[in-house]
């Protein structure tokens, strides 16, 4: 029998293990300790329970901490990890240092349902949604895991389809039983999904980025599928309804794409949109993929779109392309694997 993982459960689901081996209520709080805090390799250690009650644990539970199988360093010492999922899946995670950050960009699926025209990850279709083990796993598994500051659901898959786990994922993250993280360090990227995006919203306290990518419905849904699902005006719409003045930041990512969304005309439109509303935009670089008739809009482009959204109060930054010496773009590393494996 399969041993299942300890790590990524939340307070309430050790204290239906205890309560299904007869232990103590408080046993609980001590194996969140043992995992989240001391970072245990084997159940052994987990000295403060009795001998027989480790054995008991261990008949059925292991911790479940699978190391990554490759690493890629870049010369700007962005270092991508590849992990294998029990299934045999592959997934990524990315090592981000700048200053006095660290930031590690962590996957939610294996593959994604969404499909957006530009992203390696949307090629390769869905496999499979990451449990809070395997996406835990991915912090506590590389070495620079105690330098961390900051993480964000940025990687392969589309968190809010998964939301379920994420959630559990991010409660282990922000408790005082598991990582004590504050919200303030955690964002979530999401395409938007309706019924995802405010039961988000209503769950966690974490920072949201939309992936916005262009402000006009019809070019969007060209780029994104999923804004035929959700368009990006109801979305607004909804967000508006919160507070993201105060502890929770909003923002939106912005993939400038040459001869394509890059005009003044788009940054018009974009404060139009988002007039009154408590956002930030990130300008990202376009990663270009195989097979895809898209490009980068150049940097001097990028700064006049950036200059007409800040002197129209729409603070915007331009995020420094990290990593493109090892694909950073998620999904590429993953997709090279799969076709080794299938070859
Ligand atoms: C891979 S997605 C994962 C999170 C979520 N599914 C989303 O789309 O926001 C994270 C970010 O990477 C962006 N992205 C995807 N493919 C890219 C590429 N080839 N170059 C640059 N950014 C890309 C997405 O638009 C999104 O803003
Ligand atoms: S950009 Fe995000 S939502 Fe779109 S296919 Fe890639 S991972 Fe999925």
């Amino acid at each position: 029998m399969n041993k299942q993982p300890l790590l990524g459960m939340t307070l309430s689901e050790l204290q239906d293990i205890t309560r299904n081996l007869g232990m103590p209520k408080f046993t609980a709080k001590q194996i969140a300790t043992w995992i989240y805090d001391k970072r245990i390799d084997s159940i052994n250690e987990m000295t403060n329970l009795s001998l027989k009650q480790r054995e008991k644990l261990n008949e059925e539970y292991e911790i479940g901490a699978s190391a990554p199988i490759e690493a890629m360093r870049s010369a700007d010492g962005t270092i991508k990890y590849l992990f294998r999922t029990p299934d045999n899946n592959f997934i990524e995670s990315v090592y981000i240092p700048d200053d006095d950050r660290a930031t590690l960009c962590v996957s939610s699926q294996v593959g994604c349902k969404m499909n957006c025209k530009f992203c390696m990850t949307g090629k390769q279709g869905f496999t499979a949604n990451l449990n809070a083990n395997q996406i835990i796993n991915q912090i506590y598994s590389i070495p620079e895991r105690e330098k961390l500051t900051n993480i964000v659901l940025m990687g392969m898959g589309e968190p809010l389809d998964n939301l379920d786990e994420v959630l559990k994922a991010l409660e282990v993250l922000t408790s005082d039983y598991g990582y004590k993280w504050s919200s303030k360090r955690i964002t979530v990227s999401t395409v938007g999904l309706r019924k995802g995006l405010r039961h988000f919203l209503e769950k966690s306290n974490c920072h949201l980025a939309i992936s916005i990518h262009s402000p006009l419905p019809a070019q969007r849904s060209d780029l994104m599928p999923a804004e035929k699902a959700f368009s990006i005006t109801e979305m607004v719409d909804l967000l508006r309804n919160y507070d993201f003045s105060k502890q929770r930041r909003l923002s939106f990512e912005y993939i400038v794409f040459k001869g394509v969304n890059d005009s003044l005309i788009y940054a018009k439109e974009l404060v139009k949109l988002l007039r009154g509303l408590d956002c930030r935009i990130n300008l990202i670089r376009f990663h270009a993929i195989p097979n895809v008739d898209l490009n980068g809009a150049d940097m001097d482009t990028m700064i006049k779109f950036r200059d007409y959204l800040t002197a129209h109060e729409l603070f915007t930054t331009i995020r420094a392309s990290r990593g493109e010496d090892i694909f950073a773009a998620c999904g590429m590393l993953s997709t090279a694997k799969e076709q080794e494996k299938n070859s």
